[in-house]
């Protein structure tokens, strides 16, 4: 009796990539963390196709329903359709082997590139590379004279330049060009196209570049706790906000980092100790438990909680996510319990700085008009103030005294990262409003 012949098998990468897909969406899943726990060699591959996906995930998901690639084809798995597509579309625009999956989706390939291409599907031009200079260990002085050496012009706008101008300017750099920040001192900023060289790049291996968002870095930045003074960041794993303190206050003075996960506290001891922080004092502990026996001293306050991380652009969307009332529900309830345990429980402290990465008034205004119902004794400043008012996007007005004090940084509209800021200050006694 002859045996009956082996199915060619799909290609691993595209197997565990489809997997992951699955597993997202239907778990609810972030993409990243499933990559990382699936220990695959090819673990950047698997991202490079799921980042695209991501990207171009209505173009496909329209093409693979027009061309009835599924309905034509019942038993082939969606997922793998997704990935498939997205290679030869979006990817490498071949695929390996001669599995049957890859077979059926070769032989659509004119039908599912043409209906993409008529779509007029745009992809969203990503941000910039932000890089910022770690003054631990290397200067602005450095950094420039680095840049300069490897051929990197830079692009210098006049001293009066308007945000809108600025934000021009950022568009149009060309591949050898980079700017620094307009607010952020020792934030450089590259073309999109140079994010992952700066990954792999020595400086940044060694400390001395930081790869951080320009929106996460205005915390510290807003915050400016000057040099000797002492801080407690509450929510400080991994780091990067302490790091930058570390920066603002020139390494001088104490920064308490509290960080209640242990693995993630195990990252913020090595990241600090790595970038040369020496005022850093991590504690694994909870934020709500420290008291002022302890922590009198402290007159600068951090509160960036767990948040939904609506705001996140590194985070890979891979089905619609409607808004989840529940999870904003509990998250506010600690938010609220952080922020105000802060503006409550030290005497000494003079200003505090309040941020998420989320784009949800739940988590944002309304956690800031609770804290400030629950302790009159705090004041709002106003961040756009504090940036020379040039900056174009603050709170919701519909709440009064508090949305206009407020910060956003919109993907969109300021090239970054989308996060929330609030800005407070303990009131004197002679103090009005
Ligand atoms: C948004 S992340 C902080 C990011 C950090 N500030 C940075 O810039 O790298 C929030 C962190 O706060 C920690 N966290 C949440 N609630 C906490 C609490 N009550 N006490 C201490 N850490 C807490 C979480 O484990 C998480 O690591």
């Amino acid at each position: 009796m002859s045996k009956k012949p082996h199915s060619v098998k799909v290609p691993t990468q595209y197997r565990a990539a489809a997997k992951i897909l699955k597993t997202a969406v239907q778990q609810q899943k972030s993409v990243k963390t499933l990559i990382f726990a699936e220990k695959h060699a090819r673990a950047r591959s698997l991202q490079a196709v799921l980042k695209k996906f991501s990207e171009n995930r209505v173009a496909v998901e329209n093409a693979i329903e027009k061309t009835g690639l599924l309905k034509d084809n019942p038993s082939f798995d969606p997922s793998l359709a997704k990935v498939l597509v997205t290679e030869l579309a979006f990817g490498r625009q071949e695929l390996n082997g001669e599995s049957k999956p890859v077979q059926t989706v070769r032989s659509y390939k004119e039908r599912l590139l043409k209906l993409i291409s008529d779509s007029g599907f745009q992809k969203k031009e990503p941000n910039p590379r932000y890089v910022r200079i770690n003054t631990n260990l290397y200067s602005l002085a450095e950094a420039l004279e680095y840049l300069s050496q490897e051929n990197w012009r830079r692009k210098v706008l006049p001293a009066d330049t308007s945000y809108a101008d600025f934000l021009t300017a950022i568009k149009s750099l060309e591949e050898d060009e980079f700017m620094t920040d307009m607010h952020i001192e020792g934030v450089l900023i590259f073309q999109a196209k140079w994010a992952n060289y700066w990954v792999t790049h020595e400086l940044v291996h060694s400390k001395r570049l930081i790869l951080q968002n320009k929106a996460t870095s205005l915390a510290a930045e807003l915050l400016a706790p000057p040099m000797g003074a002492t801080v407690l960041d509450m929510c400080a794993a991994p780091g990067m906000k302490t790091l930058h303190l570390c920066n603002v206050m020139q390494n001088k003075g104490c920064i308490y980092s509290v960080e209640q996960d242990r693995v993630r506290y195990k990252t913020l001891c090595d990241i600090t100790e790595q970038a040369g922080c020496e005022i850093v004092k991590p504690i694994l502990g909870d934020a709500l438990n420290l008291t002022s026996d302890s922590y009198e001293d402290v007159e600068y306050i951090l509160v960036d909680p767990s948040c939904s991380g609506s705001g996140m652009q590194s985070r890979m969307t891979v089905c619609d996510e409607p808004k989840d009332d529940s999870r904003l529900y509990k998250l506010q309830g600690l938010q609220i319990k952080i922020l105000s345990h802060a503006m409550g429980s030290f005497p000494n402290v003079k200003r505090i700085a309040y941020c998420t990465c989320s784009l949800w008034k739940e988590e944002n205004e309304q956690v800031v008009e609770r804290c400030l119902q629950l302790n009159p004794s705090y004041k709002l400043l106003s961040c756009k103030k504090a940036l020379r008012n040039k900056w174009h996007n603050v709170g919701d007005k519909d709440y009064p005294n508090i949305g206009k004090n407020c910060l956003y940084c919109l993907p969109d509209s300021d090239l970054t990262d989308g996060i929330f800021l609030a800005l407070f200050e303990k009131r004197r006694e002679d103090d009005k409003d």
